[in-house]
């Protein structure tokens, strides 16, 4: 992520969102009117994942993940598409945007992404849940960065979202991004946790008043991860916020993206929503695990004519 600049943050600013009210059953109607509304024309449908792909922050963070294992992604982040495909695409080269992992593999992320301009992405903070105490959490992220994390997805405590507590809140998420020095802060919502559409827009609205660079629906390990209208309704605070002060603040969704039509999906509504400037990877990243095997078969496809198994490209 080149640094576009900062988003230096406001004082906490209820007044911005306090009174918002999100319409459910609108934003659901706007969320499939995007993705129904907009298809994409077969020809460009390989331009639209060629670009969902160096979006991608490629991401393993389970239990059992290894050196071996992370390295094995880093070398998918390296080269995302088979030689064959690259080559019937006429493209000369291409990368994932990130990779991203826990704070104890960010040591060998950083290691196998050597020279590649990948950057590494450390989750922190008491991933996913964050019920630790605020010491321990700004540790963590200290440690991530000195390991060589160049962008930080913090998660939020969701308690303080639940309560309304406004200034416990900020005055968190600033600390944690003030503990992520030079690295890139983005915060986590997990939005499958907040209970309403309203909260998703005010704790979206702290986290980027308190300075994150990103905003991120979800962890991957709720019950409910990234969704259209979550995503619209994020977009319309991150736009409302921008509005305001002018910085530019990047989204991303993740968790439960499996196909190349989720990634279709996501660049359709950035798109429609904030136009083509957010279809980059300074400002729109794809957190997702195995979305990446789906978009290869399907320019396997487009090149060859003929679908691979799933399992040829899908990453051991
Ligand atoms: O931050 C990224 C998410 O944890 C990825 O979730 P996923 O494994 O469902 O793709």
């Amino acid at each position: 992520m080149t640094d576009t600049g900062r988003n230096p943050g406001t004082p906490l600013a209820p007044d911005w969102f306090d009174t918002v009210a999100v319409n459910t059953p609108a934003a659901e109607r706007r969320a499939a009117s995007l993705t129904a509304r907009r298809t994409v024309k077969k020809e460009w449908q390989a331009a639209w994942l060629v670009n969902a792909i160096r979006c991608i922050d490629l991401t393993t963070l389970a239990g059992d993940d290894t050196p071996a294992r992370v390295q094995r992604l880093c070398a998918k982040a390296r080269q995302p598409l088979a030689p064959h495909i690259l080559q019937g695409l006429g493209l000369e080269a291409l990368t994932t945007g990130a990779v991203c992992v826990y704070p104890t593999m960010v040591a060998p992320a950083v290691k196998a992404l050597e020279g590649s301009g990948i950057p590494v992405a450390s989750v922190a903070t008491g991933f996913p849940a964050g019920l630790m105490p605020l010491p321990l959490r700004l540790a963590e992220i200290r440690y991530a960065v000195d390991q060589g994390a160049a962008e930080i997805d913090i998660v939020i405590s969701r308690a303080h979202v639940l309560s309304g507590d406004w200034q416990a809140l900020y005055d968190e998420t600033a600390a944690m991004r003030e503990a992520c020095g030079d690295a890139h802060m983005k915060a986590i919502l997990a939005t499958g946790e907040l209970k309403t559409l309203r909260n998703v827009y005010k704790a979206s609205m702290v986290a980027m008043q308190a300075g994150a660079d990103f905003i991120k629906t979800s962890t991957g390990k709720e019950p409910v991860n990234a969704t259209l209208p979550v995503s619209l309704v994020m977009v319309r605070a991150l736009r409302d916020y921008g509005a305001r002060t002018g910085a530019r603040v990047g989204f991303k969704p993740a968790g439960g993206m499996r196909t190349a039509k989720d990634a279709i999906a996501w660049q359709v509504l950035m798109k429609e929503e904030m136009g083509n400037d957010w279809l980059q990877p300074d400002l729109f990243r794809l957190g997702a695990s195995s979305m990446l095997a789906d978009i290869e078969r399907q320019l396997d496809h487009h090149v060859t004519g003929r679908y691979a198994a799933s399992h040829r490209h899908a990453l051991a």
